[in-house]
């Protein structure tokens, strides 16, 4: 016994101390919230003459806000109740030759908003893994069919056969060529020696040239073709005029999907799927490893560590697969907007974690290949009905069996490009199970959830590993822009999800515990978040104005608990901020963030969702940007807002905000005069709350004349609508 369990790969530690801490919390704040409902409750049927005045549908609109607050914060305790991690023994892995193969997908679109340059260093850093290289094969997927990422590819391959035997030579850790040179200092082992200096200096030289060489080509570039209609194209990179000693590199592979306006390319699931087949026909490695574009490896040993948990006896029978957070390199310390989405790739994914697993997360993990077609291949073998699941490839249809290992690597002949090109056509997926049962599904612009959640739902689990070195690091939105863009498509892709048939909380218990379908609604109910917020945001402080009192007095015990509540939310929101590494002020930027991307993309997510459902619109998919702009850079470094966005976005953050100044001077003058300040504390508190909060809004507005500043013309519609809603409710208080 003792043996064994020291020879195991992973160790699962409960964390105790978080989780005596969020259930005492849990109970608290339930507590609180039971009694504001009777409060509530109390106050509809039994109110005295004098509140009688509240007007009802104010008072309603309020209490339903509360209560679908409250509904999300219920949802969210599940994430809260068993929160785990997890230490792994990559030294006790069998020796290489015994490891399993592994394919490595990476996807790009678009080489303007996704520079050739970066992507390559992905698929540099990826071929760096380190992992026995003939067990290791690199295929990048390109939807925008564009000849300069071919090009890269065999730029990346020859710079590959300089940059794999350095890092293996001097086992570098950060196996992105261009995050290494342009680190100020590295960790390695080697730094310090002058051999290393001297080598390092030579294959600089070489990155830099190989760099030169795309941007060269990015120049003369003929007119890019159509990203909407060109035909499948794949190419092994290979070249055997080689300069430098034969190494051993892994396969690569470049891959471009047949693409035509009139069929439906389901975005980056339709890529994947794509290469799935692809690779299933040329290497059919047992583990798909899968990465976005942006997404380097950081780390060289992920390979390793999650084979810790795919080769562990005990979970690997049904383990689908190993996710690592995602973490990003240009992550400014307070994170204004918080790019990095902590508390998802924090708390969230731990929480989950002891529950069977997170979500996947869309790049960064590992996955068993069988668990995205189990369910048919163990039904049997009868071959007209794996046709109809798995379409018309009989290469597809052998690679079904793990142990088959295609030949087609070495003989690179015709008929293999002639049979991935026919599983890379658009047509192949008519009638078949494609996105459906199989593989990476459609239903869903956020591909990573849907797929995740049914795998869940099949009896697969999960897990998450989040190592102290970040494995894999991205480029985070860092503008305002951006991120709202980033998080109105996420919110859509989430609610749609909350409304499907696939709706977590009727689909998931038949299947899976209570506490993990809580998980998985909260994250398709969040964006309803812009519900409670906007009314908030509104309701209160137009009662305001007329002095009608929506909340308990001061004097009023009940005021105490609305206090409590109050703080009690902060206070937890502050604690989980620091126990993950962050600063107060990080904090704050949480909050306000939270507020604007909910009266914004929220909103606009949950309509478009709704739109989607009614056949009123049709799914979307914006890559986000990830060219790098100093200046904005700059902005986000420095804490200060980029303003430079969508007015669709920039409207209701300021009309909100002048709502809510105009309320509060009118409803403070009143309360002046008045004296009824203990009936409408709590509406003053909640304006002030944020005002304050979105101080940098105003500061944007009215102090700041840089380019990320509100444009003039803005602050000049803002400055007439403040005067006129200002005079507007000046006349109707004195009415009142
Ligand atoms: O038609 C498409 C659209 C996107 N992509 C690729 O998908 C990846 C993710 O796109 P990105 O613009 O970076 O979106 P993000 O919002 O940053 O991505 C997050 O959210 C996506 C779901 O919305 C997940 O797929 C991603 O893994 C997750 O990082 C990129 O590599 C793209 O090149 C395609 O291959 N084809
Ligand atoms: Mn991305």
């Amino acid at each position: 016994m003792e043996s064994q369990e020291t020879l195991a790969l992973n160790i699962c530690h409960v964390r105790k101390l978080r989780l005596i801490i969020n259930r005492l919390h849990t109970l608290l704040h339930l507590t609180a919230l039971l009694f504001l409902f009777y409060y509530r409750v109390c106050f509809f049927f039994f109110q005295d003459q004098e509140t009688k005045r509240s007007p009802f549908l104010s008072w309603i609109l309020v209490f339903a806000s509360e209560i679908l607050l409250s509904f999300i914060w219920i949802l969210g305790q599940a994430y809260r109740w068993r929160p785990v991690s997890r230490t792994v023994f990559p030294e006790r892995l069998p020796e290489d030759e015994k490891l399993p193969a592994i394919d490595v997908f990476i996807c790009t679109t678009d080489p303007v908003k996704e520079p050739t340059v970066g992507v390559m260093n992905t698929v540099l850093s990826a071929m760096a893994l380190d992992y026995p290289p003939h067990k290791l094969h690199v295929y990048l997927s390109d939807d925008g069919g564009s000849d300069l990422t071919l090009l890269g590819m065999k730029e990346a391959w020859k710079f590959a056969r300089w940059w794999l035997p350095f890092c293996r030579k001097y086992r570098v850790k950060c196996r992105c060529p261009k995050a290494f040179f342009s680190a100020l200092e590295t960790d390695d082992d080697f730094a310090r020696s002058s051999l290393f200096m001297k080598e390092k200096q030579k294959i600089k030289e070489k990155y830099e040239a190989f760099v030169e060489e795309i941007i060269r080509a990015r120049e003369n570039r003929a007119p890019s073709n159509d990203v909407r209609d060109h035909p499948s194209v794949v190419e092994v990179i290979q070249d055997n005029t080689s300069e430098v000693e034969q190494v051993e590199l892994p396969h690569l592979v470049y891959v471009s999907r047949e693409k035509k306006p009139s069929r439906p390319h389901h975005f980056k699931a339709g890529a994947l799927n794509v290469l799935h087949r692809v690779s299933g026909v040329m290497s059919n490695s047992p583990y798909i490893h899968v990465l976005d574009c942006d997404m380097f490896c950081n780390d060289p040993s992920s390979a390793r560590q999650a084979m810790c948990f795919h080769l562990d006896s005990k979970i690997s029978p049904s383990l689908a697969f190993v996710q690592f957070p995602q973490k990003f390199h240009n992550a400014s310390r307070n994170d204004l907007y918080d790019s990095q989405m902590r508390s998802l790739f924090t708390i969230q994914w731990q929480g989950m974690d002891g529950l069977n697993g997170p979500v996947m997360s869309g790049t960064g993990f590992y996955i068993k290949r069988a668990s995205l077609c189990r369910k048919f291949t163990d039904k049997g073998t009868n071959l007209m009905e794996l046709r109809q699941c798995f379409g018309s490839s009989n290469e597809f249809i052998k690679s079904l069996n793990q142990n088959y290992i295609p030949s087609i690597m070495e003989s690179s002949g015709h008929a293999l490009l002639q049979e991935t090109r026919l599983v890379a056509s658009c047509n192949y997926e008519i009638g078949t199970k494609w996105g459906q049962e199989v593989g990476f599904l459609y239903d869903s612009v956020v591909e990573d959830y849907l797929t995740g959640f049914i795998l869940h739902c099949n009896g697969w689990n999960s897990v998450f590993c989040e190592p102290s070195r970040p494995q894999f690091l991205g480029t985070a939105a860092t503008n305002l822009n951006d991120v709202l863009i980033q998080g109105s498509r996420w919110s859509s892709g989430l609610f749609e999800n909350g409304i499907s048939k696939y709706l977590p909380l009727i689909y998931g218990p038949p299947r899976m515990s209570l506490l993990q379908s809580m998980c998985f609604a909260e994250l398709t109910y969040y964006p309803l978040y812009c519900l409670p917020l906007w009314c908030f945001a509104t309701i209160p402080q137009l009662a305001l104005i007329h002095g009608t009192p929506l909340y308990p007095k001061v004097s009023d015990p009940y005021f105490l608990v609305l206090v409590f509540i109050f703080v009690s939310a902060l206070t937890k929101h502050l604690v989980e901020v620091l126990i993950s590494g962050g600063t107060v002020h990080q904090w704050i930027n949480e909050e306000r963030i939270w507020m604007i991307k909910s009266v914004t993309c929220h909103l606009y997510g949950c309509l478009d969702a709704v739109m989607k459902k009614f056949g009123i619109r049709e799914a979307n998919f914006l890559p986000t940007n990830k060219v790098e702009d100093d200046e904005q850079t700059g902005l986000y470094q420095k804490d200060k807002f980029d303003f430079r966005a969508s007015n669709i976005f920039l409207v209701p953050m300021l009309a909100l905000l002048t709502l809510n100044i105009c309320c509060f001077t009118v409803g403070a003058y009143r309360v002046v005069s008045v004296g009824n300040w203990d009936n409408m504390l709590i509406q003053l508190m909640l304006s002030t709350y944020i005002i304050v909060l979105n101080y940098p809004v105003l500061v944007g507005l009215i102090f700041r004349r840089d380019k990320g500043s509100i444009s003039f013309s803005v602050a000049l519609v803002f400055a007439v609508l403040t005067t006129l809603v200002g005079l507007a409710f000046c006349s109707l208080s004195r009415n009142v």
